[in-house]
């Protein structure tokens, strides 16, 4: 038996990082991984510029009571920079460049303005350089904004845009090819015979990768025979960086993946010290191309699956993508659970904050880490882990906690 940490090594030995690139537009971007890092091609903000609607004023002119021209009017998008002289002060919108001889804006609400609108009363007098956002006071053109090895998603992009990038060199997205095995599986929808089930891991694994950041190039269920599994394998994976499997791994007589790989490629299968998913398998194919592909076999139980793909396929996609695994957190236990002997148990969970800002976590089912269950993660926020000596768990004892992503 290994532990998860030592099989994890041996998943992540059979990839290297793609090194590969797409240059793409910043638009069609979101999920992508940075190859390069983003260097800001303009200033942030990119000139002096009001943070408030108001008059945009020279300090030495302020005090209670003074009387001020307004000269100009200098809206958001405006290139006017009115020259204003002891007395004068112009009207700004919020976001408008401040003119170069204002060092100061006062706000709307703080004066009174003439009928005519030529003329202002000041109420109350801001300090020296008050909203005044300054040139470059984010960042500065040519300094990194974002590394190499970031995930690309809505915030990172709305930093990319800001910082003047229009197009942004990311890793090629690891084509990845899935692989449901079972005689019983039927697609949702069709009418089950005795012995038969609903496929529900190939959909899971397909959806799962592509949210991960890869490019799913095929989707495919075999059936249990060794000749139809093999063609259907090097289909699938003379067009994939990587094939992700799931059932058929563990000891029975029909177990496909185990049977065919362990004659026909180089493989290992394992049993790991984790509940769900302790039977684990990985190989190299060599496809009729001569090219090795590395597979990652899942215990087929869709628990199983859904917890191997999160330990093991994540941090394997993230390595093809040069890009950091996702940690643990610390969460304490909100009721008292029974975990598995002598494996480490990982169960779908769900968490809240209570009043002392802890994350509580708590079961979603019944029947914990039970890995025929396809219910449980779906219900979850994410995954608590037991270490293996645990013989009870107690409420308000801590426990690590990884929220999906
Ligand atoms: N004698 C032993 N038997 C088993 C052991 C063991 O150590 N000794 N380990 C058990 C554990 S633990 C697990 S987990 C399973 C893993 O088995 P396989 O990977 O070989 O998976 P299958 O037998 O193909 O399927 C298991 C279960 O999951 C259902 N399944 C399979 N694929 C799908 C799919 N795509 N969608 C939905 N459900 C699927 C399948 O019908 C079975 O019920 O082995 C134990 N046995
Ligand atoms: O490891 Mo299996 O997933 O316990 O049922």
């Amino acid at each position: 038996m290994l532990s998860v940490e030592e099989y994890l090594a041996e998943v992540l030995d059979l990839v290297t990082p793609l090194g590969e690139v797409d240059v793409v537009p910043v638009a069609q971007a979101v999920g992508r991984t940075l190859a390069l890092p983003i260097v800001a091609t303009a200033d942030v903000p990119v000139m002096a510029n009001s943070a408030m609607d108001g008059f945009a004023v020279r300090a030495a002119d302020l005090s209670m009571g003074a009387i001020l021209q307004v000269v100009a009017d200098v809206p958001a998008g405006s290139p006017l920079d009115p020259a204003l002289v002891a007395g004068q002060c112009c009207r700004i919108m919020t976001g408008a460049c401040v003119p170069s001889d204002a060092d100061t804006i006062v706000p709307v609400e703080l004066v009174d303005q003439s009928a005519d609108r030529q003329r202002i009363t000041v109420r109350e007098v801001p300090a020296r350089g008050a909203h005044v956002r300054g040139a470059g006071e984010d960042f500065t053109r040519g300094v990194e904004v974002l590394p190499a090895g970031i995930a690309l998603g809505a915030r990172e992009l709305g930093l990319v845009s800001g910082a003047g990038v229009a197009e942004v060199t990311v890793v090629r997205r690891p084509r990845v090819a899935v692989v449901a095995t079972g005689d019983e599986l039927r697609p949702p929808g069709a009418r089950l015979e005795r012995g038969q089930i609903y496929e529900s891991n190939g959909l899971f694994l397909a959806t799962a990768l592509a949210a991960a950041g890869a490019d799913v190039v095929a989707a495919l269920t075999l059936p249990d025979d060794d000749d139809e599994f093999a063609a259907g394998l090097e289909s699938a994976a003379s067009a994939a960086d990587l094939v992700v499997l799931s059932g058929g791994v563990s000891v029975g007589d029909h177990d496909v993946v185990r049977i065919v790989l362990q004659a026909r490629a180089t493989s290992a299968f394992r049993h790991v010290l984790m509940q769900p998913g302790k039977p684990q398998g990985w190989a190299l194919w060599k496809t009729a191309a001569g090219r090795m592909v590395p597979l990652v076999a899942l215990p087929g139980n869709p628990l199983s699956t859904m917890v191997s793909f999160e330990l093991f396929v994540t941090a394997v996609l993230d390595r093809l993508l040069g890009r950091a695994s996702q940690g643990w957190q610390v969460a304490v236990a909100g009721i008292d659970w029974v975990p598995p002997v002598r494996r480490r148990q990982f169960v779908p969970v769900v968490v809240e904050v209570d009043a002392q800002g802890c994350q509580r976590v708590t079961p979603v089912h019944r029947r914990g880490s039970a890995s025929h269950m396809v219910s449980a993660a779906a219900q979850a926020d994410g995954l608590a882990m037991v270490e293996a000596d645990v013989e009870r768990v107690h409420a308000g004892d801590t426990v690590s906690f990884r929220r999906y992503r």
